[in-house]
């Protein structure tokens, strides 16, 4: 169980982080999702006593650095990959293995775990992103820890590696591990989280199960098609009191929101109204994301501005 309390942290003055707090559940994968900038990697730093700031973090009741051998504990992949320049694979997780007591049968484990065991005698400096990413889980899976942090693991991963990498997290987290892993790619993110942490701007905007989170978007609908569009649109307007729409979206179609589909039928059964499609329209994470974090978007591009006339031009 993991339980950040408070936690908060400001460069030059400039908040980064503020005043976070959230659990990460054994048996789960919380995803970690914000815009560029909202404060993740530095959270992650903080969570493991790697930054200083404020605010608290355990992992079954202790913090990060109070634990001897700590791989054994906690699992962590941050950003930067600190491989030694000389070292191969493999010698690179064997001194990670001996300095917490973790057998050398382990690293071929774990190499074989994460695909590497064909290049484990060579340099991870001749690695591509992908590599260095895996050899990177190597390291964070080497002591068979109980919770894992990660912060964006599948940066250079091809369409296999995230697949194989999805089915990997989600299997350590049946088997009753804590997995908090950030990532940009919300689709991946839709198909392996349980829950989510959402910050923007360094602040919480959403904590919770990833169905809660889709529910409270605006995209999601029904979608009704049927002859007599006017007249259905009326007595749903009338049904909903306020609370919802019913737009009219072309002829004989409405999107409503605030109501079910199964109501909807409902009301245009007992009304005698004749329904030709009746679907209800859930919105994806990625909608649900955009909506939630527009405000809370530190770096937004914004379109180039026309070009300028030249002065002939402006003269004519
Ligand atoms: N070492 C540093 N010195 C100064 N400012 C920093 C430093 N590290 C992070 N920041 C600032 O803190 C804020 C949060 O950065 P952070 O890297 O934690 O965001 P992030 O959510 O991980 O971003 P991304 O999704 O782009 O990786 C940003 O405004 C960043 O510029």
């Amino acid at each position: 169980m993991i339980e950040a309390r408070d936690l908060a942290k400001s460069y030059a003055g400039k908040a980064a982080v503020s005043g976070l707090s959230f659990d990460v559940r054994p048996g789960t994968v919380t995803g970690f999702l914000g815009p560029n900038g909202a404060g993740k990697s530095t959270t992650m730093r903080l969570m493991l006593g790697l930054d200083t700031g404020a605010g608290t973090c355990t992992f079954d009741g202790k913090p990060f650095t109070a634990y001897a051998e700590p791989m054994r504990e906690v699992g962590a992949l941050l950003e930067a990959k600190p491989f030694h320049p000389t070292r191969t694979a493999r010698n690179h997780l064997l001194m990670l293995a001996t300095s917490n007591r973790i057998p050398a049968q382990r690293v071929d484990e774990v190499l074989g775990l994460v695909g590497l065991a064909d290049v484990a005698g060579k340099k991870p400096s001749t690695f591509s992103l992908g590599m260095g990413q895996r050899l990177g889980l190597a390291a964070a899976l080497l002591g068979n820890p109980h919770t894992l942090i990660l912060d964006e693991p599948a940066n250079g991963l091809d369409p296999q590696g995230i697949h194989w990498l999805r089915e990997l997290l989600k299997a350590l987290a049946n088997e009753g591990r804590s997995v908090f892993v950030s990532s940009h790619l919300l689709s991946e993110m839709a198909l392996m989280a349980d829950e989510l942490v959402v910050i923007g701007k360094g602040r919480m905007i959403a904590n919770g199960p990833v169905e809660d989170f889709t529910k409270l978007s605006v995209r999601n609908h029904v979608l009704v098609r049927t002859p007599q569009a006017g007249e259905l649109a009326s007595l749903i307007g009338a049904k909903l009191a306020g609370v919802g729409s019913v737009q009219r979206t072309g002829d004989s179609e409405l999107t409503v929101t605030g109501l079910e589909a199964n109501a909807v039928g409902d009301l245009a059964f007992d009304n005698r109204i004749r329904v030709h499609e009746l679907s209800t329209h859930n919105a994806t994470l990625e909608e649900a994301f955009l909506e939630i974090t527009g405000n809370a978007a530190e770096y937004t591009a914004h379109a180039p501005a026309a070009a300028p006339t030249t002065p002939q031009e402006g003269a004519r």
